[in-house]
């Protein structure tokens, strides 16, 4: 008899249940452990106390990236720079001790494969098709742009990671969105995962693992399935996951951390069944027309906020929710808008292009292609372009980026979380607003009593050179607009 379809995460958890239970939980085997300074210190600790090791130092790696500063860290003499807050140091230092003393592998700040933990995974070939990908970081969803089931974790969970390199899971329903048609031109894969939290909402996909699906993805660079997947955790849910393609192995070729020779040709072989069988079936299923969607901003202090540029801010009292006209009141008090005022009118101070969503070389290159030749508007008191990892802004620096942005008045910044979120010294002042290519747009997330508009990098671009929300159609030059992917996937890697 022929086996029951199954799905692209059946498939992986079914080849990672080591033990299944009589109350549903399964005991999971991971393959791949992320660690960076924020989340593992208590971890580290818990073992050391309890006299354990870790259980395979092998597939686990260190990187420190949120309270990194992004300026100088070395001096004229190459000598490390201190970091000024006690926290930050206390934490980065635990970490650079951490790893050596369990023996696991640690990328230096000082090091040019250092980056935002997210960029760097994929980037080394450490994160893999068909393996289960942890980190004790919400993000962690991103790898799932290569076919990973990849999910964050909290601190326990990492002493348990890191002790067992198993995990207690219970399987997860799932979703499938299914988009149809074509990404008109300018149209980036920020723009439709904005659109796709705007459909779904941000409690939408609770719990579930989604499945993006259709000839979007197909055609979509690794660096955009990686945009599309890091943010599917701000629809509430537990993974995203694209299948892994021909697209996907040629990306991985060659990285430092991923297989070789006759292993790599074993995967490959396996990595090619992985892809949902015909006749699987989803929980649920989400259909977004890919034509239909415009560059997405958002308005208010939640992913799911989201409007296209050429739409208004919305009226609370629209919302059928109660819950949401409340929500909806109270995000616009915080953001300073009144309902009515047309997106493009909204007047931003501060732009931010970086963070695990948007920080990867095709990022920066969309930017750049809308900078070139332009200078950031008077108004604009602070742009900073913060490369996701060092090989990323090397890369940039080999294509002219950097000189591009620094043109265009934008500070060019060493690789780490920066302004995403207030962990480090990148923050936009309190009452000023920020145009950002991140993912989370919460009260305070950027600083206090900042107020964050999420979008793509060419939007951010846009913005930067207007000095307001702006359609980057608008802006663009015709070559900018017609290749919103890098064709190749070979070229768009570090
Ligand atoms: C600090 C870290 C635990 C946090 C997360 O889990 O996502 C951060 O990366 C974020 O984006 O808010
Ligand atoms: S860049 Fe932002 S979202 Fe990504 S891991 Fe860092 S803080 Fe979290």
């Amino acid at each position: 008899m022929a086996s029951k379809p199954r799905t692209l995460y059946e498939k992986i958890w079914d080849a990672h249940v080591v033990e299944r239970r009589e109350d549903g939980t399964c005991l999971v085997y991971i393959d791949r452990h992320l660690v960076h300074e924020v989340t593992s210190p208590q971890a580290f600790e818990a073992l050391r106390m309890a006299g354990r090791s870790v259980r395979r130092p092998d597939l686990t790696l260190a990187v420190p990236d949120h309270n990194l500063p992004t300026t100088a860290r070395v001096d004229a003499n190459g000598a490390r720079l201190p970091i000024a807050d006690r926290q930050s140091a206390q934490q980065l230092a635990a970490l650079e001790k951490n790893a050596p003393d369990f023996g696991i592998r640690y990328i230096d700040s000082t090091d040019a494969q250092q980056g935002i933990v997210h960029v760097v995974g994929p980037e080394q070939g450490f994160s893999l098709p068909g393996t289960t990908i942890v980190c004790g970081d919400s993000h962690t969803s991103a790898h799932g742009g290569i076919g990973a089931l990849a999910f964050g974790i909290g601190t326990s969970e990492v002493e348990h990671v890191l002790a067992t390199q198993t995990l207690l899971l219970t399987p997860s329903k799932t979703m499938a969105v299914e988009v149809s048609g074509e990404l008109g031109p300018g149209i980036t894969p920020k723009d439709l995962i904005l659109h796709i939290i705007g459909v779904v909402g941000t409690a939408g996909g609770t719990g579930q693992v989604i499945e993006f699906r259709g000839p979007v993805f197909e055609a979509m660079s690794v660096e955009g399935r990686l945009t599309v997947c890091n943010m599917s955790i701000e629809a509430g849910a537990r993974a995203g996951l694209i299948a892994p393609d021909d697209t996907t192995f040629s990306y991985l070729e060659g990285r430092p951390m991923a297989p070789r020779g006759s292993d790599w040709d074993n995967a490959v072989a396996w990595w090619r069944t992985l892809a949902t069988d015909v006749g699987a079936r989803f929980d649920r299923t989400v259909r977004i027309d890919a034509s239909e969607i415009a560059p997405t901003v958002t308005w208010g202090t939640s992913p799911e906020d989201t409007v296209a540029i050429g739409g208004i801010v919305p009226d609370p009292a629209g919302f059928s929710d109660p819950s949401k006209q409340e929500a909806a009141a109270k995000s616009l008090a915080y953001m300073d808008l009144a309902p009515g005022t047309p997106m493009q009118d909204v007047a931003i101070e501060n732009v931010f292009i970086g963070s695990c969503t948007n920080s990867r070389i095709e990022d920066l290159r969309a930017a750049a292609d809308i900078l070139r030749g332009r200078r950031k508007a008077d108004g604009v008191k602070w742009a900073i372009a913060v490369p996701g990892s060092g090989l990323v802004k090397r890369q940039a620096e080999a294509e002219g980026l950097d000189r591009v942005f620094t043109d265009a008045g934008f500070e060019w910044r060493e690789p780490g979380c920066s302004a995403c979120l207030g962990m480090n010294p990148d923050k936009v002042p309190p009452g000023e607003r920020c145009a950002s290519t991140s993912n989370r747009n919460f009260v305070g997330r950027q600083g206090p009593g900042a107020r964050t508009h999420l979008m793509s990098p060419a939007m951010a671009a846009a913005a930067a050179v207007t000095g307001h929300l702006t359609d980057v159609r608008e802006l663009a030059t015709p070559s900018s607009v017609d290749t919103p992917f890098h064709p190749n996937p070979h070229e768009s890697s570090p």
